[in-house]
């Protein structure tokens, strides 16, 4: 026979149990986690939240978009089809197009790759091995360090940011993979292209704007012929953008395009414009704009990327001269050995270059478009709706990594010393939208940091510490000031 006593205590058990998960999911339901547009802010919310663990797998931001910060989900999930295009929508392509023959680039394509080409007939709708890419960066990691003992006075230690000559020998890696070409920096030609590609990264959150106004404005009042001049007018930034883009860089890269064809060989493409004059004759999606803004994607995607990757490095390395020690030892060890510096010997470099990524994660994922609606840990994502992976989320996670917060490299190195990759250290995004520079930005961020350091000493050069700042889609320090002092090598 049940007893009234046990009776009472399981009632009373049940209620509390009740009690107990209403609270829960009504907590639940007042957290709500947001997704900070300023990466600056973002980087601090996100890296707050994943060290506690507190973030939801996939959640709908304030703004709408969704987010996911599990590593499993996104690589699941960026390797769908559904998942892998950009925004674009008919109205985005048909807006572009309407504001380009108002801009008149067609005209200029004509004019400088003549009717008859492959690139212009398709309508308006690789690079050399690695040894040479070895050469071709070791010779602009060299050039970045005269540019810096010059900048330092010739070693007199005087302080400096350093960013203007990481960028400028970033475009030049570039310009050598597309282009086939090398250029001096005093070189009249670099820089127009360098002053060109430094105002569209200076204008990208304008032209991110305009993209807003033709999402928002019906097509017949975009069709009007002095829409894009009104746009312009209202947007002086988009002005500064589009002058840069259609009248000096677009141009510069027909002109480049014109004279490869004249000397190129089918079957023997010598780097990324003669590639895309090989697809040229068998796709019909490569036209004189496609294959123009691929090359101006390039060099956007590229510049400040590593140039403000290599900036939280060497920061972090101002104040841990233990670290510059550790480089600097396995670097000539290296030399002395191989008589070259390789990087599959340099176990310590590398961790500490993964772990300058994970700990100052520069850029989250670029916005995915869901093509179709797709259901990720229980949420429902529609047709249409924006996805972005916080790569932040994930390299801050506090099941992922003990002590996120924490500057240690040594989490990348085995009992024996030895470099492991741990893949969800994923700066350079995950899935079938990865970014399609991995190999040279990786490349070059080990041959210009392991030059520098081996050269210089490095140490701050103001006692104002740089705060994170938010530079077009990236996290950049603000108030850089380092000094460089040369070593005998
Ligand atoms: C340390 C340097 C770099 C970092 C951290 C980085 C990171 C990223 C990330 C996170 C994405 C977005 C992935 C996604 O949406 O899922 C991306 C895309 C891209 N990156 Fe990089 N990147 C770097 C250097 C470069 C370089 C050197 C190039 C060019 C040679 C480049 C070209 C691109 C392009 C064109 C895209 C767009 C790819 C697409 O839409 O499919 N990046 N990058």
């Amino acid at each position: 026979m049940i007893c009234l006593n046990d009776l009472l205590e399981s009632s009373l058990e049940l209620i509390i149990k009740d009690v107990c998960n209403k609270w829960r999911a009504t907590t639940k339901r007042r957290y709500k986690p947001k997704f900070p547009t300023k990466k600056s802010e973002n980087f601090a919310y996100i890296k707050e939240e994943a060290a506690a663990n507190r973030l939801p797998k996939v959640y709908k931001s304030n703004l709408g978009i969704y987010v996911i910060t599990d590593y499993e989900i996104m690589k699941d999930a960026f390797n769908k089809v559904e998942l892998s295009s950009r925004f674009v929508n008919k109205k985005l392509v048909q807006a572009s197009l309407i504001m380009r023959a108002q801009q008149g680039l067609a005209a200029v394509a004509k004019a400088i790759l003549g009717e008859n080409c492959p690139f212009f007939k398709n309508g308006d709708t690789g690079t050399e091995g690695s040894e040479q890419m070895e050469e071709m960066l070791s010779i602009n990691a060299d050039d970045l360090c005269s540019a810096i003992l010059a900048q330092s006075g010739e070693g007199n230690g005087k302080a400096f940011d350093p960013r203007v000559l990481f960028m400028n020998a970033t475009l030049n890696s570039l310009t050598e993979v597309a282009l086939g070409k090398r250029l001096d920096i005093n070189d009249p030609e670099f820089e127009s292209l360098a002053d060109n590609i430094k105002t569209i990264l200076g204008n990208v959150q304008h032209r991110v704007l305009t993209k807003v106004i033709h999402y928002i404005l019906p097509m017949s009042i975009l069709k009007l012929p002095f829409m894009s001049r009104l746009i312009d007018w209202i947007n002086p930034g988009e002005k500064r953008f589009n002058d840069a883009l259609v009248k000096g860089l677009l141009p510069y890269i027909l002109q480049q395009i014109q004279i490869h064809k004249e000397s190129f060989m089918p079957g023997q493409a010598r780097n990324f414009i003669d590639s895309m004059i090989e697809s040229s004759q068998n796709r019909s999606e490569m036209n004189f704009y496609s294959a123009s803004m691929s090359v101006v994607s390039l060099y956007v995607a590229s510049s400040d990327s590593v140039t403000v990757t290599l900036c939280w490095l060497l920061l972090t390395l101002s104040k841990r001269p233990e670290l510059q020690a550790i480089i600097r030892d396995e670097i000539n060890t290296s030399i002395a050995k191989y008589g070259r510096i390789v990087r599959g010997s340099c176990h310590q470099t590398r961790a500490i270059l993964l772990e300058n990524q994970r700990h100052r994660v520069v850029t989250d994922s670029l916005p995915h478009m869901a093509k179709e609606t797709i259901t990720l840990d229980n949420v429902t994502i529609p047709k249409g709706a924006l996805v972005l992976g916080s790569l932040t989320a994930v390299m801050h996670s506090g099941k992922n990594f003990k002590s996120p917060e924490v500057f240690d490299h040594t989490r990348h190195l085995d009992d024996n010393g030895r470099f492991v990759h741990n893949p969800k250290i994923c700066a350079f995004g995950i899935g079938n939208r990865n970014c399609v520079g991995l190999r040279l930005a990786r490349d070059e961020y080990f041959t210009f940091a392991s030059q520098i350091v081996r050269k210089f000493e490095i140490a701050p050069g103001s006692e104002v510490e740089p705060s994170p700042k938010t530079w077009g889609q990236l996290l950049s320090p603000d108030n850089v000031q380092l000094k460089f002092t040369p070593i005998d090598c």
